[in-house]
């Protein structure tokens, strides 16, 4: 990348810059490969962050099934990470995960999961066999403890598995449906959608030597580091991400020296970090990827409590150049609120972006969904905050727990509201790609890498930052 005129003298951060055209010879947005640089296996820059809010076992398969990668928290038991882990391997790389209940389950459990997943279905089964199909539009105004066989739709609809997606858009269109059970046999082996249909067509699910979904886990820099990374390895985890606020200190040197010695061919991503300096001594410890980010992040609180970090656009920048040198990448980590921030992100180098909050106010999320009488939200709260805090040191002494919770750098309580339009997290993934493709033809770029080295960037004012948001009414 380089800068329209001269490079400015101060750092920059998202809102700062913004990309002129290029004359470009991309004649689609469809032409474009957004698979990553760093060989982690995501085919779209997506990674979701390792928050406990956010973070779980659905938004992992759903993310995976588009192309990104969702990193499972550090604070969860090692042996529930195995649990996840090999759940998240059994799922189908193409059809959703069902939701099932049998038909005398109540309306009440019906409408409890159905929240929980962007489909809108409940499938009704009998001895693994779809027997009928409940939406959340069959369940208003009945008593919520009358039985599911009274509220499906009887002999639903289903899609042999293995059917060509245009053919399952074109059925499930007739049938004014939007989504239905797919079958191998009579027995139910997942849902599709008619978006997920389409979506199938565009993505690449990102999947590992065994074909199954991807899969990544945070360590702490703290405890058993060894123990925790050999337990991952042994489940079948395919990315490992050695995480701590200050990535640039000797004892996470030293947790990605262990973790490397053990990783074999696993691909390890360590942070956090914002320098060139501290890019390459977790490089030289022998980390793949580095995780560029102090402050930028939503619930994150380090920048007004220590005035430590750095504007985002630059730190990535940096960080990215001096990795690439070393044959290495950065993932851009925290502050992405917009598709354009995951644009400039991979202008500035990154070869991934890794986005936590934006991803709070979905479906998928691991948070349970709260009604305000008008809005659905979800809560989150940040990694460092005096709640995560808690529940991290949970083994410790009381003493030892409420002075740790004394060092809080996060957000304990924070609401994430569903965007009605967009209420699945596919749904903010379609949005971000469509922008980073178009972004990409702008550019003149058929690949991340190309539009790394063809962006030209300029720096705004508040002002020309103002004037590209758009105005939904008159003025
Ligand atoms: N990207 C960002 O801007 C930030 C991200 N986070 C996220 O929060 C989560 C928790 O991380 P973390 O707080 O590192 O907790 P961890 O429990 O992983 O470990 C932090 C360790 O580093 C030591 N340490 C030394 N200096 C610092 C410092 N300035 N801040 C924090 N720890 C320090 C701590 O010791 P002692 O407690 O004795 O000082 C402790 O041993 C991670 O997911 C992390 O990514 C947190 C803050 C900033
Ligand atoms: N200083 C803190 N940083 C935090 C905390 N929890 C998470 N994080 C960082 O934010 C990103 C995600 O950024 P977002 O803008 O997309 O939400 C995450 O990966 C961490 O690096 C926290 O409590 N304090
Ligand atoms: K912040």
């Amino acid at each position: 990348m380089r800068f329209l005129g001269n490079r400015p003298d101060h750092d920059l951060t998202y809102a700062d810059v913004f990309m002129v055209p290029n004359h470009s010879t991309v004649g689609s947005r469809l032409e474009v490969d957004l698979t990553t640089p760093d060989r982690v296996g995501t085919t779209i820059p997506i990674v979701v962050a390792n928050m406990t809010a956010i973070s779980g076992r659905r938004m992992a398969e759903t993310v995976a099934r588009r192309g990104g990668l969702a990193v499972l928290p550090q604070d969860i038991p090692v042996e529930v990470l195995g649990e996840v882990i090999t759940w998240i391997k059994a799922r189908h790389p193409v059809y959703d995960t069902a939701i099932t209940l049998g038909p005398t389950s109540t309306v009440a459990e019906a409408l409890s999961l159905l929240t929980k997943r962007a489909h809108g279905i409940v499938v009704v089964v009998e001895d693994g066999v779809p027997v009928g199909v409940v939406t959340d539009g069959a369940c208003q105004g009945v008593d919520r403890f009358t039985q599911l066989s009274q509220v499906m739709s009887p002999d639903p609809l289903t899609i042999p598995a293995g059917t060509d997606l245009p053919k399952i858009f074109d059925v499930l269109t007739d049938a004014r449906l939007n989504a239905a059970p797919v079958v191998e046999g009579d027995r139910l082996v997942g849902v599709i959608t008619r978006k997920g249909a389409l979506r199938s067509a565009l993505y690449q699910p990102a999947v590992g030597a065994s074909g199954q979904l991807l899969t990544s886990a945070a360590i702490g820099i703290n405890g058993d580091v060894r123990g925790k990374a050999e337990a991952l390895l042994s489940y079948g985890v395919d990315v490992l991400v050695v995480d701590t606020a200050h990535g640039h200190q000797e004892k996470a040197v030293e947790a990605v020296r262990i973790v490397r010695s053990v990783a074999d061919s696993t691909p390890v991503v360590a942070g956090n970090v914002v320098t060139a300096s501290g890019t390459r001594d977790l490089i030289e410890a022998g980390a793949d990827v580095i995780k560029v980010g102090v402050g930028p992040g939503a619930m994150c609180t380090t920048r007004m409590m220590t005035g430590v970090g750095r504007p985002q656009f630059s730190a990535v920048e940096e960080c990215a150049a001096e990795a690439r040198a070393l044959g290495k990448h950065v993932w851009a980590d925290g502050g992405v609120r917009h598709p354009r921030d995951v644009a400039l992100a991979l202008a500035a180098g990154a070869a991934n972006v890794m986005v936590g909050s934006w991803f709070a106010g979905t479906y998928e999320s691991a948070g349970d969904m709260n009604n305000d009488g008008a809005r659905l939200y979800k809560e989150s709260f940040g990694m460092a905050s005096a709640r995560a805090v808690k529940a991290r040191t949970s083994s410790q002494s009381g003493f030892e727990r409420a002075r740790a919770g004394l060092f809080e750098e996060g957000i304990s309580s924070s609401r994430m509201y569903l965007d009605p339009e967009r209420p699945g997290v596919e749904d903010l993934i379609d949005g971000i790609v469509a922008g980073v493709r178009s972004s990409c033809t702008y550019a003149g770029a058929r690949t991340v890498d190309e539009l790394h080295e063809r962006a030209v960037l300029g720096v705004q004012s508040a002002a020309g930052y103002e004037e590209g948001r758009p105005l939904p009414t008159s003025w």
